[in-house]
């Protein structure tokens, strides 16, 4: 499930702030000293690409996994048949070793506490699905917000890579920023959900274009302020 209801001209209160601007200044500096992290060029929000994070090998292999466990998408106020996310996704098995080593992986390319990150989630687009455009921090005016505060807070950054190569369409697009982001097969996406500030940046509105041939695969991870669970 993701957040996506957020309404801009309903402020909701800023939550978990302080922890937020810390785990923000933590993971820029870690990116800020890696070579390999290619800094998508805009100002108004923190995201980074990284080419090739994943093998074939390791592409292929979590393609399998979503395959097993995709089910129609969820929301968190939506529905599937209300066609705001009409991709397929599920959880993977977090038990499972290959699982951990990416996560392991993942978390400490950012610099972030494991217990801090949500299950991956695998999702797959036919042609024609797509997840419309949303913010991945959760709208603390919302439903959902009393039970996401209690388990592990708001989301801080997101992290997520493309498993294979779209024929045509599939994008992720910035709708804000002007930016679209074609998947690239093992490629790695991050970006801070906050402003430097630890208070949610709608500038990370993000929509995931509908495919127009073939497939497209990815996995997403979110990151908590706290300890999430
Ligand atoms: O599939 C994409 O390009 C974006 C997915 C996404 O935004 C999400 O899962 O929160
Ligand atoms: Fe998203």
């Amino acid at each position: 499930m993701t957040a996506q209801t957020a309404n801009p001209d309903k402020p909701a209160p800023v939550v978990d702030q302080a922890a937020l601007a810390r785990i923000g200044e933590k993971v820029r500096a870690r990116l800020a000293a890696d070579p390999a992290a290619y800094k998508v060029p805009t100002e108004r929000a923190e995201i980074y690409a990284f080419g090739n994070f994943l093998s074939p090998a390791e592409c292929d292999r979590f393609i399998a996994m979503v395959d097993e466990v995709a089910k129609p998408s969820s929301l968190f106020e939506t529905t599937y048949e209300q066609g705001f996310r009409t991709s397929y996704s599920g959880d993977v098995d977090r038990a499972d070793p290959f699982v951990r080593m990416i996560e392991r992986r993942i978390d400490d390319l950012l610099g972030m506490e494991p217990d801090h990150g949500e299950t991956v989630q695998g999702q797959r687009y036919l042609p024609g699905q797509e997840f419309r455009a949303h913010c991945d921090w959760f709208w603390t005016r919302a439903k959902y917000w009393p039970q996401e505060a209690k388990r592990g807070g708001q989301r801080s950054w997101t992290a997520m890579a493309y498993l294979n190569d779209v024929e045509e369409g599939g994008s992720t697009d910035f709708t804000r920023l002007g930016i679209a982001i074609q998947p690239q097969r093992g490629a790695l996406l991050v970006w801070n959900n906050m402003l430097p500030d630890g208070a949610p940046n709608w500038d990370t509105m993000h929509a995931a274009i509908p495919v127009a041939k073939g497939v497209k695969y990815v996995i997403t991870k979110w990151y908590r302020s706290r300890r999430w669970g």
